[in-house]
């Protein structure tokens, strides 16, 4: 007698899932290879930034008290002393009627307080002694940049679970961060189960099919952040499937597999998952495609078999897994970014479940248009290169019409979504 299966609603289902435990581990990673890495700890400024007064400007470095009477008619002349460039400490102190020649960058001599720009000053030589003429008076602080008004000692200039951007290295290589704390991507093991499965530059022979899940997944998770590692392509045979899930599990943190886990003859993820004696959290969620994902963990490992069909096994990955390597990763926002739309076509193709439709995101006349894209079955392949967006349709008796408002998941964002399931609209009364 076949095992009746339990539905869970979607958002049990990812609940659950986002309750196991898991962290990630810091690792030391060279700066210039950290891109794209996500912060492991808050960085704060261990001095001020800038770390001295300086100028803003090509100019003079005066007294700002010694230009009080200056006026056009009445230039007061001040006497160069010195000049300097970016990199060079003025050792003496100006004094009265002195000033410094000094370059964008350049640190502001004792005794200064103001820049003149050079494009304000009249210089001009006399019995060897350079001169320059200052036609305006300037106040105090007038064109000094000062220390630590970027930012100041002690403040907390990037947080943890950032993504490492160039604007983020920027800051880092400020703070003389060599190596950068970072977190470990997560590893995660891919098995593609199924006898039908070619290697995919094999050509095709009767029955089977080329074995684009595994490409595909172990697109999402490097997409998503993660580490994939594959295990290759095992037939529908119990101890083959057992035996190379036991060797993915000793080395890795999550593991998927592809196929085989529904309720057919030569579905043999559910008895390996009795046998291994992981814990199952769901085999069944109430969601089309991908109604058949499981999720079971064994310690403190995850195991998911995904759908072989394609757009199951894609959409169970992008809500399920997903979240979870995000999550590992420290960011805040795990989930997919969830946006209103209007939906573009009529959907008449009525669901208990709750549906997920691929579907094209066009900006229009300053809004979303969401339309499906290609055939709407878990089976099908080529809908997924056009897809950007899910269209999460709530279960129920009636279809949706075009002209709907309706709730996506964007695909390709890296932004997130905290928590996307509240308040998904119905656009309907059922
Ligand atoms: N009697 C029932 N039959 C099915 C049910 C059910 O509830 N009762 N569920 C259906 C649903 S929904 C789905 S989804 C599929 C899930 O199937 P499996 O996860 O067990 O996957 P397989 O049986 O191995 O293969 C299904 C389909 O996908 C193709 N496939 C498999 N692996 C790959 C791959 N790596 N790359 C591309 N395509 C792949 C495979 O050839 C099959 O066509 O079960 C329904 N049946
Ligand atoms: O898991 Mo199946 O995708 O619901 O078609
Ligand atoms: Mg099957």
């Amino acid at each position: 007698m076949m095992e009746k299966r339990n539905p869970l609603p979607v958002q049990e289902a990812v609940a659950k899932i986002m309750e196991q435990p898991m962290e990630g581990r810091t690792e030391w990673t060279a700066l210039e290879d950290a891109g794209g890495c996500v912060l492991a700890q808050d960085i704060q400024a261990d001095h001020d930034v800038p770390p001295f007064d300086r100028s803003p400007y090509d100019g003079f470095a005066i007294r700002a008290r010694d230009t009080t009477e200056a006026s056009r008619e009445h230039p007061v002349p001040l006497h160069v002393i010195d000049d300097i460039g970016a990199g060079t400490v003025f050792g003496g102190t100006v004094d009265k009627g002195q000033a410094v020649r000094i370059m964008t960058g350049a640190p502001i001599p004792g005794g200064c307080d103001a820049v003149v720009m050079l494009e304000l000053a009249h210089e001009y030589e006399e019995e060897d002694h350079q001169y320059v003429e200052v036609k305006r008076p300037f106040q105090k602080h007038d064109n000094i940049s000062f220390q630590g008004e970027d930012t100041e000692q002690g403040t907390t200039v990037i947080q943890r679970g950032t993504l490492i951007h160039p604007g983020v290295t920027a800051v880092l290589a400020s703070f003389g961060y060599g190596q950068v704390p970072t977190v470990q991507r997560p590893r995660i093991g891919v098995i593609a189960t199924g006898s039908e499965l070619l290697p995919i530059t094999a050509p095709l022979e009767p029955g089977k099919i080329r074995n684009s899940n595994a490409y595909m997944i172990m697109a999402q998770i490097e997409q998503a952040g993660g580490e994939a590692v594959s295990f290759g392509t095992v037939a529908d045979d119990f101890e083959k499937t057992f035996s190379t899930v036991k060797e993915a599990l000793r080395s890795v943190d999550i593991l998927l597999t592809t196929g085989g886990v529904s309720v057919g003859d030569y579905d043999h993820i559910p008895d390996i998952l009795k046998e291994l004696g992981a814990t199952v959290h769901f085999n069944k969620v109430g969601m089309r495609p991908g109604s058949v994902t499981t999720a079971a963990t064994l310690g403190s490992q995850l195991i998911y078999g995904l759908s072989g069909n394609p757009s199951a096994c894609y959409v169970g990955f992008e809500l399920f897994v997903r979240p979870v390597i995000r999550k590992i990763l420290g960011f805040a926002a795990p989930h997919l970014k969830k946006r209103k739309a209007v939906l573009g076509t009529d959907f008449p193709k009525p669901n208990p479940f709750m549906r997920f439709v691929r579907a094209e995101l066009k900006e229009e006349n300053g809004g979303w248009k969401a339309y499906p894209a290609g055939l709407d079955k878990s089976s099908s392949v080529t809908s997924l290169s056009d897809a950007s967006a899910l269209i999460a349709l709530p279960g129920g008796t009636r279809g949706y019409e075009k002209g709907m408002e309706v709730d996506v998941l964007l695909l390709h964002s890296m932004e997130g979504s905290e928590w996307p399931w509240d308040n998904i609209v119905r656009s309907y009364r059922s």
